[in-house]
């Protein structure tokens, strides 16, 4: 249960009740705007600007017959207890107010409205410049007994609250960093630029969050077929083609830039990567056998028709060849001795 009640910023929004972390409090009600509507609001004070699909939208809470109660939430960016996520459902997009850490009651519930540039935390900041470093944290409120009981507790929120805002705020800056770097930004997108920028980041925060929901929502039947399209994109089959095309992409480079790519190897680049690798130390072991040969002249035509052989051929013929040589002269020695002896004996026979 919340209720309203005056703080020091106007009205605020109030727990009656302890609440823990991760619940939705409530809907962010109001009418829902997009396009010229939206760019055509004059009062923005309750108007909050999210991104669906790469389009704006925003929902206004100025009307109180039709808003609810969560439009009295205020801003805080360094100790909030709470986050506005888009929810989807159905296809449509809702805002939800969710707890971001346990909260006690009669607590007020402030999100950062993610608006650097809003004229109370600029005045917030310049009088933060000028008070003592002692009093900084206390803002001087303390001094003056002005520090809420949600300021205490807030020093007791968990860090990642701090730090979550900390890696969004750079996240804006490159947002619309790069969408102004590539001429993207639109008329619409500039008028936004002077919203809460929580408004845009948070839409990716909530990407995250309806993404968690439709976990959630799976379990419930409920996942539309936009998300369950999205689950049959196969993310294993762009890791492994990342994974393949830099290695390829190596290999080639490597051997192009040497000018040895010859139409082997360029034909050979569509073999399994082992087939290469055979065919290189094949290749090294010829050239080296080949060149020792070469140095002394003893290359003859047929061992340069035996370099296309495999190695092992070229080594089983060279041992073969070595013996055969030696078995000759073994062979060539016993006609010697038999040539001596018919010599021999016809010298005898001619002296008889
Ligand atoms: C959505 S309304 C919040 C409810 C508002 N306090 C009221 O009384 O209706 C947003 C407006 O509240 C005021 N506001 C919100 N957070 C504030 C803060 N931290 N410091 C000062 N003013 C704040 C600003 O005037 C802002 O335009």
């Amino acid at each position: 249960m919340c209720k309203s009640q005056a703080t020091k910023h106007g009205k605020g929004l109030f727990t009656t009740e302890a609440i823990i972390k991760g619940q939705y409090v409530g809907e962010y009600k109001g009418r829902h705007l997009s396009g010229k509507e939206l760019d055509e609001l004059t009062n923005e004070t309750y108007l909050y600007v999210y991104r669906l699909n790469g389009k704006l939208h925003g929902i206004d809470a100025s009307d109180e017959a039709l808003s609810g109660i969560l439009r009295y939430a205020n801003d805080e960016w360094r100790s909030p207890n709470t986050r506005m996520e888009k929810v989807m459902i159905e296809g449509k997009s809702f805002l939800f107010l969710k707890t971001i850490c346990d909260i006690p009651a009669n607590t007020e519930l402030r999100y950062d409205y993610n608006f650097p540039d809003s004229p109370w935390r600029e005045s917030i900041l310049e009088e933060e410049s000028t008070t003592p470093a002692s009093t900084e944290m206390s803002n001087g409120r303390e001094e003056n007994g002005e520090v809420s009981e949600l300021e205490h507790h807030a020093q007791d929120l968990p860090v990642h609250s701090i730090l979550e805002e900390e890696s969004t705020t750079p996240a804006s800056t490159e947002m619309s960093n790069g969408r102004e770097e590539n001429g993207e930004v639109s008329e619409l997108e500039h008028h936004a630029q002077d919203l809460p920028v929580h408004s845009i980041l948070e839409e990716e925060s909530a990407t995250t969050a309806s993404t968690e929901m439709s976990n959630g929502r799976e379990e419930n039947g409920e996942v539309s077929e936009l998300e369950h399209h999205a689950q049959d994109l196969p993310v294993h089959s762009i890791l492994e083609e990342e994974s393949t095309t830099p290695a390829s992409t190596e290999m080639s480079n490597g051997r192009e830039e040497n000018g040895e790519v010859s139409e082997l190897e360029h034909h050979a680049q569509d073999l399994p990567v082992h087939s290469i690798l055979e065919e290189e130390s094949a290749t090294t072991a010829s050239t080296e056998m080949s060149n020792g040969r070469e140095e002394n002249g003893e290359v003859s035509e047929l061992e340069h028709h035996a370099q296309d052989l495999p190695v092992h051929s070229i080594l089983e013929e060279e041992s073969a060849t070595t013996a055969s040589t030696e078995m000759s002269n073994g062979r060539r020695g016993n006609h010697t001795h038999f040539c001596s002896l018919l010599f021999y004996l016809v010298c005898v026979l001619n002296l008889q």
